[in-house]
């Protein structure tokens, strides 16, 4: 009888235990099939390799790494410090060239039971990613962004050709015009707001607010000037029926996009925990907004049908006008989905890079107020007592950009790389893809994965020589440095202007050309806006927003690093006096 019972307490419990041992047996050996699969996939393609337990871009990796990575990190550092950068992608900026030049290439494969993935910082490599319209977009990896409909981003081939074809327009001449002149407008507001006592603490929100509302004021004919001075001092207003504005539930959906995406909104909804209800407030919020958006303007059209003739045809006219029949297109090009996940898309993808590469700026001026100087001197030079109302794009633009203010743009979008991958794919339905390393081909099998790694490329000496670090690295031995995390010679330290405007007269001309004094980097060692079809087509937006922001603020004023504080930590502040005389 006592045996009986302690068999049948014990049953279930043998029989979870049974089911545990078999699912985790089966996996390992379905991981170790794979991966030996895949090992001979590599071996094929002649490529130097590198073996990982798991994918960088497998779910399963994704959802564990935030605990998985501190154990692995407290182990002696020789035991990991061969693969486990290529698995960190958060800190695939911070590394830099350093897991290339420790593995001895500049282009290999990473191996994993989840599949091939192709790491690369090599210029050539990257021309040829960019360039082979047979490389596809890994558009699964993107999927993130169709979350109100189908985007550009999302999608590949010509479905993300169409909707690029519909917003190609916008990009004009007249834009960047009004780019500019909102830029400078918005700028000169920003300084109030950067001038209290606390702005050096939101600094991020406050550029990603004056980001997106030059955005929307030209893109979208949405939002003012008033409204950005309201949301820089957090006085946003909230229309009837609404519970957060327009940028609050944006850059609130920004911040949960994971969630929102993986998770069931009526779950969301019910979730006891208040940042699940806050991320579903957001999105229902923003595709209100948007949806108001899209329904005005078209009353608009429909009211005024020689509204957006094509000189002042703004994005939101396009998209609108896309998603409608007429005279000449009896079937709408875009369904309401496709629309709204565009205005989506260029409301994310037109704020986010801009407002970091703003911030960028500011900091990294502050920890160098000599070229902080210099720029000065360089916008005195250029733009004397003027202000920003009277500059222009046609007339102030180009000439910023080949100036000191040009250089700190290119500089900050080379150290502080806004993407640092990008993504590319040989189709998996399609053939196998080729490519050239150092004159020898190697195919690639569909499916791989290939990432050209951009923080690796702008660090590479080969292409980047650190003619400032150089220095330092002449007391110290390079590996003292580079097991060093706190003191690797880059970033920060290796800012150096000259690289853009003494271009024509140093050796790196071997290497890279430069017009009127000013460098144009070698092909492919310099791609902040990535390039060819599936290019940023904010590539010109971005710089002539930047550089009038930049011009706006930094003609009157200065920033300085805040070290007061006795607690070793430094922030930028804004001072309304020059710091350093301009003379
Ligand atoms: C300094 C500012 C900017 C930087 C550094 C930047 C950088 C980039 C990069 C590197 C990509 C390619 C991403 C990839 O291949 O995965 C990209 C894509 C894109 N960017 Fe920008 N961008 C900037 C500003 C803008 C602006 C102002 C707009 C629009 C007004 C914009 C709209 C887009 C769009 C729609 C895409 C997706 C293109 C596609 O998937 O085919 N960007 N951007």
């Amino acid at each position: 009888m006592g045996f009986e019972v302690f068999d049948a307490m014990n049953q279930p419990m043998a029989l979870c235990l049974w089911i545990l041992c078999t699912g985790i047996l089966s996996l390992a050996s379905w991981s170790i099939i794979r991966l030996i699969r895949h090992v001979r996939l590599a071996q094929t393609t002649c490529l130097p390799f590198v073996i990982l337990p798991c994918s960088l871009l497998g779910a399963p990796w994704q959802m564990a790494q935030f605990i998985v990575v501190p154990v692995l990190k407290s182990l002696p550092a020789r035991l990991t410090r061969n693969w486990l950068p290529f698995l960190l992608f958060n800190e695939f900026w911070h590394n830099g060239y350093e897991p290339f030049e420790r593995l001895g290439a500049d282009t290999f494969l990473a191996v994993s039971p989840g599949g091939l993935i192709l790491y690369t910082c090599d210029a050539d490599v990257n021309v040829q990613l960019f360039h082979d319209g047979n490389f596809g977009k890994p558009v699964e990896l993107m999927s993130i962004l169709n979350i109100y409909g189908p985007t550009i981003t999302g999608t590949d081939g010509p479905e993300s050709r169409l909707y690029r074809k519909i917003a190609g327009a916008f990009f004009s001449e007249s834009t960047l015009r009004r780019v500019f002149a909102q830029s400078a407008s918005g700028a000169k507001i920003l300084i109030a707001a950067l001038m209290r006592s606390d702005a050096h603490l939101q600094l991020r929100t406050l550029s990603a607010r004056l980001s997106l509302n030059t955005l929307c004021q030209v893109a979208f004919g949405y939002q003012t000037d008033s409204d950005l001075a309201r949301g820089l001092v957090f006085q946003d207003s909230i229309p009837d029926g609404k519970t957060l504005s327009y940028s609050q539930a944006l850059h609130g959906l920004l911040k949960s996009m994971g969630v929102i995406f993986v998770v069931p909104h009526w779950m969301l909804r019910i979730s006891p925990f208040r940042s699940h209800r806050h991320a579903v407030a957001c999105y229902s919020e923003l595709g209100s907004y948007m949806d108001q958006l899209k329904r005005a303007r078209q009353i608009t059209i429909s009211k005024t049908p020689m509204h957006g003739t094509s000189s002042d045809e703004d994005l939101l006219d396009l998209l609108v006008q896309a998603g409608v029949s007429s005279k000449d297109q009896s079937t709408p090009l875009l369904t309401n989905r496709q629309v709204i996940g565009q205005i989506f898309l260029f409301m994310f993808a037109g704020h986010e890079a801009n407002a970091n590469l703003l911030v960028s700026i500011i900091l990294i001026l502050a920890c160098h107020p000599e070229i902080q100087n210099a720029m000065q001197r360089d916008l005195d030079h250029l733009l004397g007592d003027t202000v920003p109302e009277a500059w222009s794009y046609d007339n102030n633009y180009s000439e910023l950009m080949h100036s000191t203010v040009g250089a700190v743009i290119n500089e900050t979008l080379r150290l502080f790389t806004v993407i640092p991958v990008l993504p590319k794919c040989v189709p998996p339905d399609g053939p196998w893809l080729s490519i050239t390393v150092k004159g020898q081909p190697h195919l690639l099998p569909p499916g791989t994965i290939a990432l050209s790694n951009t923080s690796a490329t702008y660090r590479h000496l080969k292409y980047w020589p650190d003619r400032i670090a150089g220095m330092a690295k002449l007391q110290r031995s390079r590996s003292d440095i580079r097991n060093d995390a706190r003191q690797r010679p880059y970033t920060v330290a290796d800012f150096d202007l000259l690289r853009w405007l003494d271009a024509g007269s140093t050796g790196e001309t071997t290497t890279q050309t430069a017009s009127a004094g000013f460098l144009e980097p070698r092909v492919g060692t310099f791609i902040p806006f990535s390039e060819s079809s599936r290019g940023c087509p904010g590539r010109r937006f971005g710089p002539v927003q930047v550089c009038a922001s930049v011009a706006t603020l930094f003609q009157t004023h200065s920033v300085e690093l805040e070290t007061d504080r006795g607690n070793g930590d430094e922030d930028a502040c804004l001072c309304d006096e020059p710091v350093l005389p301009c003379p």
